[in-house]
């Protein structure tokens, strides 16, 4: 593998990745930076959590002219938290440049972001809406562009972002480099390739699988109904140090926060209806480990890195496989291991196994623990803290009260007594969760045993069952409802004009059909 001084980068920016640890290049950096640094359009495929930020960060800052104050570069993110995110790192790797990027998306002061505009960041990571409300105000310059990113572009197809990013791609000059990164590639992103890319280069970083194989898979057959207390014994038993749990719906995910904040689990929920100063507190407070477990819709499902989600749980069972792809790729990332546990009721079984097969991948099927081993996990927690604590130097305070308590009471039974109470036993407090209706699949379209799906080498675009759009999943009852349940205009619809009303990030899917 190449190391940064092979690509001829500025001596800031290899000083920059070595700052940051990055001491080799992963497989998709090096094979789409050089491509990149000539000036060709690229579509680059690589599985979640390999680096693809950098691999487009590298070469947009390499190109970058840090004596002019004009707009060179734009990324598009499909979430805000992801604008944050990636322009925190192109700031990283730009740090020994006079380079900065500044993140703008919907739910911020608009005027504030005006004034951070004055100081003239050559580049710009934005969501879509927001960016089109400053394109039309004139705030945002776009005849200096060279580069334009589009980061997860399959997701902001899939929010109907479709035509603001046709006609943001219709102002920044023709002569743009124009770059297209996601870890999976539907067949809807070649329009936007033939449309509005220059005979790109198709890297897709050669894999059997589209998951990372440091992602250990797993799957439970649950009930419905039983989905919540064999999450919490889950949670017991695994002690994750940082949790996802992904929730179809808002309402899912407000009522399983609240639910396992009740039963004592440092949890709080994300989606797309909080404002975003509360988003921007739940994911702070995730980041600094205040709590343990982040429940989400698919907002969180692109794109986020965040250092020791060492657990993924699919509460509801992802609509896609993509959204599965992703959703999982929230552990094991950069050579991690991680854990994903997706829970299915028996009706979904065919989706589950639509998704094995369109991921390459088998999930493996385990047995729903029991109360016993649930309390059990707690208890061997409670163990290894006082055996931990045997071991420190700093317990003399403590030693004549132990001498005293054992003239009195027989060490077992005081041990004992000592581990009950350390330990967070199965809690059972009654929590209110709305039932959901199981997620069905279609029979038609399943792809052929032992073909792979998106990724496989099959070439760009591959074959594999396309989005919901084909009804291929129905919700029962036939309601057409956007993947977790929100509403959101289609393309074409009637538009809010501020980009603070526009489909606000990440779940807000267009209406299945
Ligand atoms: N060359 C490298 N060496 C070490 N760490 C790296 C390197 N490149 C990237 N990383 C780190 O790997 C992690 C994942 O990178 P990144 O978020 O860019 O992944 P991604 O491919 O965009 O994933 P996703 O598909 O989920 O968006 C980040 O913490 C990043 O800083
Ligand atoms: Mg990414």
């Amino acid at each position: 593998m190449a190391t940064f001084n092979d690509f001829g980068l500025h001596h800031s920016i290899v000083r920059a990745l070595s700052n940051m640890g990055f001491e080799e290049a992963t497989a998709i950096q090096d094979q789409t930076v050089p491509v990149a640094l000539q000036g060709r359009d690229l579509i680059g495929q690589a599985q979640t959590g390999t680096g693809k930020t950098a691999a487009f960060g590298i070469p947009l800052i390499e190109r970058m002219d840090e004596t002019s104050g004009n707009i060179q570069g734009v990324v598009l993110t499909p979430t805000r938290e992801l604008a944050v995110q990636v322009a925190e790192e192109i700031n990283k790797i730009a740090q020994f440049k006079n380079i900065s990027a500044l993140p703008i998306y919907g739910g911020q002061d608009i005027t504030r972001q005006i004034k951070a505009l004055k100081k003239r960041p050559q580049i710009i990571v934005a969501t879509p809406g927001r960016f089109m409300d400053h394109m039309r105000r004139r705030t945002i310059r776009l005849d200096a562009i060279e580069v334009v990113v589009l980061d997860e572009a399959d997701e902001m197809l899939n929010m109907g972002f479709i035509d603001d990013i046709k006609e943001i791609l219709k102002e920044v000059p023709e002569s743009r480099q124009t770059l297209l990164f996601s870890a999976t590639m539907p067949r809807a992103i070649q329009e936007i390739a033939q449309q509005f890319m220059n005979e790109p280069t198709i890297i897709q970083v050669k894999a059997k699988e589209v998951t990372v194989p440091n992602i250990a898979q797993e799957y439970m057959e649950v009930a419905e109904k039983q989905k919540f207390d064999v999450l919490c014994r889950l949670l017991d038993i695994h002690s994750p140090e940082l949790a996802i749990i992904f929730g179809r719906t808002k309402r899912r995910v407000d009522e399983l926060s609240e639910a396992l904040t009740k039963r004592g689990y440092g949890a709080e929920g994300i989606h797309g209806d909080l404002n975003q100063a509360k988003r921007d507190s739940v994911l702070r407070k995730f980041k600094e480990g205040t709590i343990e477990v982040l429940v989400a819709t698919d907002v969180a499902a692109r794109g986020l890195d965040i250092s020791g989600v060492t657990h993924v749980f699919n509460f509801d069972i992802p609509q896609d496989s993509e959204s599965y792809v992703h959703r999982i790729g929230r552990t094991g990332r950069a050579g991690k291991t991680g854990l994903a546990i997706t829970f299915v009721t028996s009706r979904e079984i065919d989706h589950l196994r639509l998704i094995e097969r369109t991921t390459n991948r088998r999930m493996e099927r385990r047995a729903v623990p029991s109360m016993a081993e649930a309390l059990e996990g707690q208890q061997k927690m409670t163990v290894d803290k006082i055996l931990e604590a045997s071991g420190r130097d700093d317990l003399s305070a403590y030693k004549t009260l132990a001498e005293q308590l054992l003239e009195d009471v027989d060490s077992v039974t005081l041990v004992s007594a000592a581990l009950k109470l350390l330990t967070k036993e199965p809690d059972m407090t009654p929590v209110r969760l709305t039932e959901e209706a199981p997620l069905r699949v279609g029979k038609k379209k399943l792809p052929p045993k032992g073909k792979g799906g998106f990724g496989s080498g099959s070439g760009f675009g591959g074959k594999r069952p396309s989005r919901p759009r084909n009804g291929e999943y129905r919700p029962r009852g036939g309601e057409s409802r956007p993947r977790s349940g929100e509403s959101r205009p289609r393309s074409g619809d009637s538009r809010p004009r501020s980009g603070d009303s526009r489909p606000r990030s990440g779940e807000s899917r267009p209406p299945r059909s």
